[in-house]
């Protein structure tokens, strides 16, 4: 039995950081996926081994199934149909089953990444040997949500074969699911991020998993539609960071400031709201839409002045804004921050030669660019290989 899943990337348009404290936050995913394929040996094979392969890094363990039974006892009791979150004694199970295959020192950040996938195969799978293979389009670590499509690919390839699973296996190409499946292994996925990021908000794995452009708050996302077509540019700093230390150092800051960072997220939460608007407000000719592009841009320079203020902001990121704004472009962080990667807004009457320039500027700093398409589907599976 093989099934291989794919989840995408995201951009958030406003509101990281803030939508972890309740704020309102816009995202969208991106045609860039993780894939996943899940290959359950037929019960005549012999081999009783789980196996994970990061193909494009280049990795593989191996975890015997009886020392996975024997470290997590308990997790064969938990039922697919109820996602279980990964703490106390599992999450220590988990540690040790990852410890043991003893990841280069230089590759110790997919830890986590393992981690997710252990406790989502246990849970969803059980004990059965497999053989996991994963690849990814997405830089990791770079504000594209890498972590949250690598767990929502995971939920959707396991939950494909799970026993409540309504999927039509004879069906060619890729294959999306019901309402209520994209609502639990969206679930699952966010039991897969809490492991990656510590106190994520839940908005990466919801865009990933749905697809399209989602508003988010307090957990509960509105679909939403944009009445023109948002062009970014994408420029990876190649600064890395990580997701869980900065949303750490956002809550200590809260801590201190209390008074200061709850205006600072309310302010957010303005922006994000007035953005969803803007973005859904038809706009009949070339000056609407030129009108909407350029509060679109307004709003995003507030979104990183407060992202600033949260002490998210990077050298490299300041100076991709600068470089851009000698083109009178505006430019924010998208993501976590800290590096990673940063959002030009493109306008629609904006020339080539100009987007070429700016991105030749880009890169002489040794920043990567791309334009990627906005607002494709979630996730999905496909149980002929891809296609
Ligand atoms: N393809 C992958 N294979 C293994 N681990 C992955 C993969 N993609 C993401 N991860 C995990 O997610 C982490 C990056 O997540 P994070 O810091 O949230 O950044 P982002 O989500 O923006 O890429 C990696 O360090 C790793 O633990
Ligand atoms: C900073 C945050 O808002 C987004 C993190 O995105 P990423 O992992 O950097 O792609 C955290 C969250 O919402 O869980
Ligand atoms: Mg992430």
């Amino acid at each position: 039995m093989e099934v291989t899943a794919r989840a995408p990337g995201k951009i958030i348009l406003s509101g990281e950081h803030a939508v972890v404290h309740g704020s309102t936050a816009v995202a969208a995913s991106i045609n860039l996926y993780t894939y996943i394929t899940l290959r359950i040996p037929p019960p005549s094979e012999t081999n009783d081994t789980l196996i994970l392969q990061l193909k494009d890094i280049g990795l593989e363990f191996s975890w015997p199934i009886g020392r996975i039974k024997e470290a997590l006892p308990e997790s064969n009791g938990l039922d697919s149909s109820t996602p279980a979150t990964c703490s106390g004694k599992f999450a220590e199970s988990i540690s040790a089953l990852v410890e043991e295959q003893n990841i280069p020192e230089a590759k110790l950040a997919l830890a986590s990444g393992v981690s997710a996938f252990l406790w989502l195969y246990t849970c969803i799978q059980g004990f059965k040997p497999a053989t996991v293979i994963i690849t990814s389009e997405l830089p990791l670590g770079s504000g594209l949500g890498s972590s949250a499509a690598i767990c929502v690919a995971l939920s959707a390839a396991f939950l494909a074969f799970s026993k409540s699973s309504s999927l039509d296996k004879g069906h060619q190409g890729w294959l999306d699911f019901g309402e209520n499946e994209l609502e639990l292994l969206n679930k699952w996925a966010f039991e897969g991020e809490k492991i990656i990021h510590g106190k994520p908000s839940g908005i990466d794995n919801t865009v990933s998993t749905y697809g399209n452009m989602i508003k988010f708050k307090s957990g509960g996302l509105t679909r939403i539609k944009s009445a023109v077509p948002l062009r970014m540019l994408i420029t990876n700093t190649k600064v890395g960071r990580n997701t869980k230390a900065l949303v750490a150092g956002v809550s200590e800051r809260t801590l201190r400031h209390p008074d200061a960072m709850t205006s600072v997220f309310n302010a957010v939460d303005s922006i994000s709201k007035e953005l969803s608007t803007i973005i859904q407000a038809p706009a009949p000719d070339d000056i609407s839409v030129t009108e909407k592009e350029e509060k679109i841009g307004e709003l995003m320079e507030m979104n990183q002045g407060l992202l600033q203020c949260m002490g998210v902001s990077h050298a490299s990121i300041e100076t991709v804004l600068r470089t851009t704004l000698k083109f009178k472009l505006t430019s924010k962080l998208t993501g976590a921050g800290g590096g990673g990667c940063v959002l030009t807004l493109l306008p629609t009457l904006l020339s080539g030669t100009v987007v070429d320039k700016v991105i030749a500027e880009l890169e002489t700093c040794g920043f990567q660019c791309l334009i990627a398409g906005i607002g494709g589907k979630g996730a999905q599976v496909s149980f002929c290989g891809s296609s």
